[in-house]
This record gives structure tokens, C-alpha cells and sequence, in this order.
């Protein structure tokens, strides 16, 4: 059977998980948050063999905003787990190595439960006997206090380790999410048709799991639960989030579209998949605001949190390339989730337009009024120009949520320019989004194109790379002109601009009958955004210069303030 398959973009995604996000940019809400309001997430895992794993949970689910992330591991596990951060509480327990306890849950785990968000199990828990049998009484333990549940790695594996799958333990709890990869799909699907009378094909298989975890009595449990099942998040290419509707034959399918993501397959990405799932999960059940979807809850926090690891893999790629680890990905999360979730209507885009500094084919005015006439040296200066630039557009210095982009000349240059922008960022900065600008000659033309590509996440800025004393300060300054002006400029020395901002997206009209590279450009601007009913503010930013000539760079050299980026 088929399942109804519903294909979400991120932009999508963000809109259905906005609303169960804890409010701490509204400051009218915020003030009232405690400590732990923004959710309690505990891990259970970790083993002699594996004490990565339940820490790059954990870390993933504070990464992602939880408050506080507990992990509950073997005693053998919990030196070096608290030894790799302070910020993780980890609790070693006895019951996960010494026989003796049967096939109890943790006291101390059991014992937190009440208080927690979300409970995830199976990170690095390892395959002894003991562990598996204390991870399935934790399931059942948690499902009791309604407490949501993420089930990856070796959790998994407890829900068949003896050959068959023992599936009541989850069967129709529709908040639990189930994060099985190719390898563990396979398992979980064999354990279900070996736990059933009749052979089956590979697709049968996967059928005789999805009814395996259906709920027995075909009603969902829990009051305001629209399904009668847990969540099975297939991993892979693309993440599939299936989850079913009582009363319904075929399953639904929640298609995650987004292709970004690491070509690195280092091991540990499922477990921060995992952390980030539980807290987007316990955010769900805390929430009290109303959902604008139909979509059970347990599958939007599972595609949310698809979506934040997959850019957090591929910017980790983009700085690390083939060394990327999953640490690497780990310290990319917070600043994921920043740019997919908190950049709130009204956000600011500000962008660059940049050409791979080649000698010959850029800053060809400045070359030849050098008395060397060098294009060489004329490349490196604008390559060092346009390097501060970058260097401010990607910094955290602009301390707003802002997405920088570089608009890049010639679409081939691309790929190396989004290289030179990751080698020359510090490790504190964002990687600006490198897009190539559309192929016209005419400069108003492609600036209109830009802006109305970064328009369509709020407002959107231009800012010239060949202006040392340019600093986020300007671009701050200039933001904050939008809210009481459509368009605002930044007044160049030479009659032109070096920043433009708009705060809804530009009609062309807007850069239409302005003569580029003369000193009108300004004067022309601003008639051109009367012309269209625009209010413009063009004076309020200080007069910067901009480097084109040999004289231009003396007055650099002799007002070294200018350097100040
Ligand atoms: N640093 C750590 O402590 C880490 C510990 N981990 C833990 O290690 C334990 C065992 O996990 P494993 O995943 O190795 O165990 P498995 O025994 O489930 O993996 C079996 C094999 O399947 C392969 N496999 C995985 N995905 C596949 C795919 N899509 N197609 C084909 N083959 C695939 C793996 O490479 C592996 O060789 C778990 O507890 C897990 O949490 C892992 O999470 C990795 C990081
Ligand atoms: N081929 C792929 N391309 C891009 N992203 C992928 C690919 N395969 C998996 N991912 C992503 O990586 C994340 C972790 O999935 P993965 O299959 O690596 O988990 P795992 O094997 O359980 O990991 P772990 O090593 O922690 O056990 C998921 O968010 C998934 O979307």
C-alpha cells in the first residue's frame, strides 16, 4: 500500500514549528521563562564501547535550545561522558551492567521521568543483555508518564534482539518517534516478518512492521493524539517521516525536501538527529499554542529537526571538507537553527556582490590609474578589500539575525568563491550563502534581481566590497532607517552609494533610467524611488569612500581609521 506522501519544503517546515519554539526573542514572554521551561531532555545510552554517542545526543538537544540534557549511562560510560562537558548531567546507572537487576528501569531515570521533556533512547547503549533489557522497561516506563520518546541505535535494536519484534512496547504510542537507518529498517522489517506466519517481499516486510506498531485497540492513546502509531523517521537521501491516521489503510509519508546535507558520513549524525528530535519533541508537548497544521506534532518536530542537522552537516562540510566530523556538525546546530527557525519575519538579508579577484578582471579602473599600471596589485588590493567586507558581512559583530549572501559575477567562479569565503572566515563566522547574480550587464538589473531574491525572507541590503570604512555598525544603522523608510542609502563619496536597503521587495522600476559609475547615480536613485512612491533616506548614513583610483587608495592610506572593519 502506498502511503499519501506530503512533500515539505523547509520554508514550510519553519512555518509549522514556529509556533511551538519557546519565546525567548519575545520580550514580552520571555521574562516569564524559568530554568527548564525551554525543555528537559534525557538520554539513556552510553556503554564501556560508546561514550560518544550519548553525548552528541545531548549535545545536539541543548545545541538545538534545550535547557538542561541528562544522560543516564552505564557506569562504565559516565567518567568519560562528564569528562567531555560540564554542561551534561550524567548519571551512571547500575542496572545497565550488573545482572542482578532483572529487566527493571533505572531507578534514577524513572525517578526524573515526571520532569521530563523527552526521553531518548539507544545512543551508544550498546548490545549487552542488561542494557537492551533496561532500555526497553525505560520505554515502557516512559510511555507510561507520557513522556515523548525518540527510539534510535541500539534502542532499536532492544526492539528485536531476540530475533522477533517485540512491538507492544510501542505499538499505538503516537509519541514516540522511531529513527531507524537503511541497516536498521532492514532489521526492524526482518523481525517483523519473522514474527509473523507468512514470507514476504521486501516492501511486505516493510508493511508487516508499520501494522506491528499500529495501535492493537486501533484507537491513538492519549487524548488529542490524530495517530494511532509512533513515528518511523526513515534516514537517508532523503528523510521520510511516516506516521498513520486511525481509521486510515495507507500511511502517510511526510518527504523532507532538502537536499543539503554532507557527502561525509562520519558516525554520530544519527545521534545528534536523535538529541535535536527529543527537544523539537519536547517543545511539542509543552506547547500551548494552536498548530497551523493538520500534521501530527511528533512528525513536524522530526522533520524540524531533519532540516537543522542537514544544514548544520553541510556547513560543517563547507569549513572541514573531507575532515569533517560530527563535533564539526555539533558546533554548526545552534547557528542552523538560528538561520531555519529565528530568523523572524522582518529578518535582514545582507549581501554582497563579488567577482573572484583575478588579476586583469577586476578593479580595472584602480589598475590602470596605479602608476605601475599592476593588475596584479590592483587583484590584491581588491581581494583584501573585499576580504574585510566578507569578513564583517559573515561576522556575528552585525548581531541581528541576518543572512549574508555573495552574489557572484560569473556563475562558474561559484564554487571557488564559496571556498576563498570559507578560507578566509574565522571560526567564529557564518558562511555567507555564495548565488550567482543574474546573467545581464546592466547593474540595476542585477541588483533588483538580488534584492528581490533576499526579500523574500524580510528585508534585504546591498553593500559595496570596496568600502574600508564600512563597519556593521553602518549596516545596523541602516537597518534600523528601514523601519521608518522604504529604501534607505548609503551616501558615497563620489556621488554614488555603497549600501542599498529595501525593505519590501523593489519594484524594477526602482533601478531604471540611473547612469551607473557617474557621480548622478545617488541623485538619480533617489528621484527613481519618488518616481515610485517609495520613501527614501539618503543622508543619514555617514559619506564613505570607495576605492576605484590610485587617489582614492592615498586617502586610505592617509585616514587609517577607515581600516576599522
Ligand atoms: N562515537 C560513538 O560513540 C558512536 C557510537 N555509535 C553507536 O554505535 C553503536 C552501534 O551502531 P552501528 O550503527 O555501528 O551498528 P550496526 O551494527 O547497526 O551497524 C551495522 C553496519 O551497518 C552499516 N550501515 C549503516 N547504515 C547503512 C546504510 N545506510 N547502508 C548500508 N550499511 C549501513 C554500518 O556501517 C555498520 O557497519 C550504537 O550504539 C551507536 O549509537 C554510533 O552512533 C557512531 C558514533
Ligand atoms: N545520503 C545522505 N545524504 C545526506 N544526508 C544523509 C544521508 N544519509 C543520511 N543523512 C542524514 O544524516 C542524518 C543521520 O542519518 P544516518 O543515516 O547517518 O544515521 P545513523 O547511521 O543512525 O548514524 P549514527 O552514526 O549516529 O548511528 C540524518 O539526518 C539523515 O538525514
Amino acid at each position: 500500500m502506498k502511503p499519501h506522501v506530503h512533500v515539505l519544503t523547509r520554508t514550510h517546515i519553519a512555518h509549522l514549528i514556529r509556533p511551538t519554539l519557546p519565546p525567548i526573542y519575545d520580550t514580552a514572554r520571555a521574562p516569564s521563562l524559568h530554568k527548564g521551561a525551554a525543555g528537559r531532555i534525557a538520554i539513556l545510552g552510553g556503554s564501556q564501547d560508546y561514550a560518544g554517542a550519548p553525548y552528541f545526543a545531548a549535545m545536539a538537544a541543548l545545541r538545538c535550545g534545550a535547557d538542561l540534557a541528562y544522560v543516564f549511562c552505564a557506569p562504565s560510560a559516565a567518567a568519560a561522558i562528564k569528562a567531555y562537558s560540564p554542561e551534561l548531567m550524567v548519571t551512571p546507572c547500575e542496572e545497565m551492567e550488573v545482572e542482578a537487576h532483572g529487566a527493571t528501569a533505572p531507578g534514577k531515570l524513572v525517578d526524573a521521568l515526571p520532569r521530563l521533556h523527552a526521553l531518548v533512547v539507544g545512543p551508544g547503549l550498546g548490545r549487552k543483555p542488561q542494557a537492551l533489557r533496561c532500555a526497553r522497561a525505560a520505554m515502557q516506563a516512559a510511555r507510561q508518564h507520557g513522556v515523548p520518546l525518540v527510539v534510535d541505535a541500539d534502542g532499536l535494536y532492544a526492539l528485536h534482539a531476540d530475533g522477533k519484534l517485540d512491538a507492544g512496547i510501542l505499538a499505538g504510542y503516537p509519541r514516540a518517534v522511531l529513527t531507524p537507518n537503511a541497516m536498521e529498517v532492514r532489521r526492524l522489517c526482518d523481525a517483523a516478518v519473522a514474527s509473523t506466519s507468512s514470507a514476504s517481499s521486501d516492501s511486505d516486510s516493510l508493511g508487516k512492521l508499520l501494522s506491528a506498531l499500529r495501535s492493537p485497540t486501533a484507537a491513538g492513546e492519549g487524548a488529542g493524539d490524530s495517530i494511532d502509531a509512533p513515528v518511523l523517521c526513515l534516514k537517508g537521501s532523503t528523510d521520510k517521516v511516516l506516521f498513520h491516521v486511525p481509521d486510515e489503510e495507507a500511511w502517510h509519508s511526510v518527504d523532507v525536501d532538502d537536499p543539503r546535507g554532507a557527502p561525509k558520513r562520519c558516525g554520530g549524525q544519527g545521534d545528534i538527529l536523535a538529541g535535536c528530535i527529543g527537544t523539537f519533541l519536547g517543545w511539542s508537548k509543552l506547547s500551548t499554542q494552536s498548530q497551523p497544521t493538520s500534521l501530527p506534532a511528533a512528525a513536524v518536530a522530526t522533520a524540524a529537526a531533519s532540516v537543522v542537522v542537514r544544514s548544520a552537516a553541510e556547513r560543517a562540510f563547507a569549513r572541514n571538507h573531507r575532515a569533517t566530523g560530527t563535533v564539526d556538525i555539533l558546533n554548526e546546530v545552534g547557528e542552523a537553527f538560528h538561520l531555519e527557525y529565528d530568523m523572524l519575519e522582518g529578518a535582514l538579508s545582507v549581501a554582497a556582490f563579488a567577482r573572484y579577484p583575478v588579476p586583469g578582471k577586476c578593479k580595472t579602473r584602480l589598475a590602470a590609474s596605479l602608476l605601475s599600471r599592476d593588475d596584479v596589485q590592483s587583484a590584491e588590493i581588491a581581494n583584501s578589500l573585499a576580504c574585510d567586507v566578507y569578513r564583517s558581512l559573515a561576522s556575528r559583530v552585525i548581531a541581528m539575525p541576518c543572512i549574508s549572501h555573495v552574489f557572484v559575477s560569473e556563475a562558474q567562479d561559484a564554487e571557488r568563491l564559496k571556498e576563498w569565503c570559507a578560507d578566509i572566515r574565522g571560526k567564529e563566522h557564518t558562511v555567507p550563502l555564495v548565488v550567482p547574480q543574474v546573467d545581464d550587464k546592466d547593474l540595476g538589473r542585477r541588483m533588483h534581481h538580488a534584492l528581490t531574491c533576499m526579500t523574500g525572507s524580510g528585508r534585504a541590503m546591498i553593500v559595496g566590497t570596496d568600502v574600508p570604512g564600512l563597519t556593521a555598525e553602518h549596516v545596523q544603522h541602516a537597518a534600523r532607517l528601514l523601519d521608518s523608510h522604504d529604501v534607505v542609502l548609503g551616501p558615497a563619496y563620489d556621488g554614488g552609494y555603497y549600501l542599498v536597503a529595501v525593505k519590501h521587495a523593489p519594484p524594477v522600476e526602482l533601478f531604471e533610467g540611473i547612469e551607473w559609475s557617474t557621480s548622478q547615480v545617488r541623485e538619480q536613485q533617489v528621484a527613481a524611488c519618488l518616481r515610485c512612491g517609495l520613501s527614501v533616506s539618503s543622508e543619514d548614513l555617514p559619506v564613505l569612500r570607495d576605492v576605484d583610483t590610485a587617489d582614492d587608495l592615498s586617502e586610505w592610506h592617509d585616514k587609517p581609521e577607515w581600516l576599522v572593519l
